[in-house]
């Protein structure tokens, strides 16, 4: 399977418009590959809270209905990274889009772990709560974003659904980059599992991005690193290795807590 992280830049200066139309071209521009991902809150930027309330979108806003059109256009799966959804009860969510390559949303993830402790998202967000999976003809996707890499019980489940290949989108920042490179292979050895994780790059809001988009295979080596500018990861992913790395090495079948 051919996967393609676009690492896209988040740019204060760059209208949310002129953001959409440019990264569905960058996923048009993808054909070719079985699966795009985006990242976190492209359109708003993962740090720009005074504009989450303007930005919010629902599941058939102007974001969805050009991630839509772009993945049909190139016949991908897409991971279309997250939006600010405004659910139509009022609340807020981060909630990740997963579309077919004939267009539809398949799925949606609200994210289940909010950053920002007192204040930010963790205060202005609700939380979302299932763990979710996506079923491709290849393999099974288990979702989470960002933050959600700072806890592993949740990719535990995730596999315990079936998923073989996690798709992380995220907004980390530079600071930090050591932790997000240390967790998205943590999750991967544990997990014997691949790890797709894509950032943003980019200054927003004044939080400097690590960028670093990364692929980790189930053994835990890094396929592909980006660099912290925009960037394109394209990497073909041997889906046989995840069974055949938990057959040959079974310390998920040693499990004792939380079967
Ligand atoms: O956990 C971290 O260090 C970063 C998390 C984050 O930036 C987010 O979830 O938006």
């Amino acid at each position: 399977m051919r996967a393609s992280l676009i690492q896209t830049a988040v740019d204060p200066e760059e209208p949310v418009a002129a953001r959409r139309a440019r990264v569905a071209e960058l996923v048009r521009a993808q054909r070719g590959s079985d699966l795009v991902v985006l990242p976190e809150l492209w359109p708003v930027g993962a740090f720009a809270y005074e504009s989450f309330a303007a930005e919010a979108e629902t599941l058939d806003g102007p974001t969805a209905e050009a991630m839509s059109d772009a993945a049909r256009d190139a016949g991908v799966w897409l991971h279309a990274g997250s939006i600010c959804e405004r659910d139509p009860e009022g609340p807020l969510y981060n909630t990740s889009l997963v579309f077919s390559p004939s267009g539809d949303l398949v799925r949606t993830y609200r994210k289940i772990h909010r950053f920002g402790f007192d204040k930010g998202e963790a205060v202005m967000m609700s939380a979302g709560s299932e763990a979710v999976t996506v079923r491709l003809p290849e393999t099974t996707l288990g979702l989470a974003t960002c933050y959600d890499l700072r806890f592993p019980e949740l990719f535990r489940a995730l596999v315990d659904q079936g998923t073989e290949v996690f798709v992380v989108p995220a907004g980390w920042p530079a600071k930090r980059r050591d932790h997000w490179t240390l967790f998205a292979r943590a999750r991967a050895v544990e997990n014997q599992a691949y790890v797709l994780a894509c950032g943003t790059a980019g200054t927003h809001a004044g939080v400097e991005q690590a960028g670093h988009s990364i692929v980790v295979d189930p053994w835990g080596e890094v396929l592909a690193e980006a660099g912290a500018d925009e960037e394109v990861l394209t990497v073909e992913l041997d889906l046989g290795r995840v069974a055949k790395t938990r057959k040959d090495f079974p310390a998920l079948r040693d499990r004792v807590l939380g079967r």
